[in-house]
């Protein structure tokens, strides 16, 4: 495409929040292609600010986000977000006090995880290739096992008592599942699978069920089926090709979506959106791996499901075109070999992103051949 006047281009503001482990080393590889993107583009621009939100703020500052942090973040189009969790604070006391504390005052309700086997890599599983594993799994983002509904009294003692207690509202139940078969419906397959846990736990997840039978009603043209989530793990291993879009609850589909990255190839390639269907709030945008302490500092973290997440920012923010250049692109370097040792390569972080920076400068010089 060639470049229009710098006045009449998009602006997208980005917030991006690095925060711990691995975070800050994908998201600034994350920041490098979509800056190779956008420059290639020459039809919009990006704008990037750092917040420094992390555990070693909390550890200085005893926050996390500041206050009136959540402000500053709303005057932003989107979030790009790292991983949160140290080997030195509580895991409980980083995810609540970063990541939920964004996705659910910001009511990002759906978190969509798309998964598949990209060219050139290899699932662990047996007879599955590029195409047979293809899927977006929904998981509900803002109440159900993690609404922090609970306690614990007698703390120490042999009768201490705890209690973790699951939310689910019709409300926010129904506002998922339809979100879910819209995103089947717009899939070639047209085919969902909702998961629950309905024969044990005989209210919350009967609930859900009934939902999804109403919601079917008005999606007559998308497949529907019922798994239990017990059964849907054998499904994902033993017949990969047999699913399409998977509807679940917040824990149940963080679960069964960290198992899709790895069938894929790794955790280290599968994205995350926290959407905020209504656009009232900025939508946030991370890989679906956490902080990886284990591997932090070394140089050797997967790029690649940030730049898959950050495709997905920029199909959320309208740039059609340069999601898909940079999704292909990626795709591309990891068929020409270029990967990381989770994928049985030896390539580091800083060689993928520059192999990835350079395969969208061939893209677009070939766009605007073709087009002159
Ligand atoms: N959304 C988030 O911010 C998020 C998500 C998951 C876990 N966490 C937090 O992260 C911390 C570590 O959690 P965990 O060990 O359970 O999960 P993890 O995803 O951080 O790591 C699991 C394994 O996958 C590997 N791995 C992860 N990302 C990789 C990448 N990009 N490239 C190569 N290998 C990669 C790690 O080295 C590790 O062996 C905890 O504090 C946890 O609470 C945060
Ligand atoms: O449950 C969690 O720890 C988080 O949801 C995290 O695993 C994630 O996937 O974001
Ligand atoms: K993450
Ligand atoms: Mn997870």
């Amino acid at each position: 495409m060639s470049p229009i006047a710098v006045s009449d281009r998009r602006t997208h503001s980005i917030a991006c929040i690095p925060a711990d482990g691995i975070g800050p080393e994908v998201i600034s590889a994350g920041v490098e292609v979509l800056k190779a993107v956008a420059a290639a583009d020459g039809t919009f621009d990006m704008t990037f600010e750092d917040y420094d939100w992390s555990s070693e703020t909390y550890k200085k500052t005893g926050k996390y986000i500041p206050d009136g942090g959540l402000d500053s973040l709303k005057k932003h189009d989107a979030i790009l977000f790292g991983a949160v969790g140290a080997p030195d604070v509580p895991d409980h006391i980083s995810l609540w006090g970063l990541r939920l504390a964004i996705c659910q005052p910001f009511q990002q309700y759906a978190n969509v995880r798309p998964t598949k086997i990209f060219r050139g890599t290899q699932s662990p599983l047996r007879n599955a290739t590029h195409g047979d594993l293809d899927w977006v799994i929904i998981r509900e983002n803002s109440e159900g096992e993690y609404a922090g509904q609970g306690g614990r009294s007698h703390r120490g003692m042999p009768w201490e008592v705890a209690t973790e207690v699951s939310i689910f509202t019709r409300h926010a139940v129904e506002r998922l599942i339809r979100f879910a078969f819209e995103t089947a419906q717009s899939r070639p397959r047209k085919h969902i699978t909702v998961v629950t846990k309905s024969n044990a736990q005989r209210n919350g997840m009967v609930m859900w069920d009934d939902v999804a039978a109403d919601v079917a009603k008005d999606f007559q043209d998308v497949t529907v089926e019922k798994m239990l989530v017990d059964a849907m793990t054998c499904r994902m291993v033993l017949q990969p090709k047999s699913l399409d879009t998977i509807v679940a609850t917040n824990l149940h589909a963080d679960i069964l979506s960290d198992l899709a990255a790895a069938l894929a190839g790794s955790i280290g390639i599968a994205p995350t959106s926290n959407l905020d269907p209504t656009r009232q709030n900025p939508s946030m945008f991370e890989p679906i791996h956490g902080s990886a302490f284990d591997i932090t500092g070394k140089g050797v973290a997967n790029p690649v499901g940030t730049f898959w997440t950050a495709a997905e920012m920029l199909k959320w923010l309208g740039e059609k075109e340069a999601a898909e250049v940079l999704l292909q692109c990626t795709e591309q370097v990891c068929e020409n070999g270029i990967v990381t040792r989770d994928l049985g390569g030896s390539a580091g972080t800083v060689e993928v992103t520059k192999a990835v920076c350079e395969q969208i400068r061939k893209a677009y010089e070939t766009k605007s051949k073709s087009k002159s």
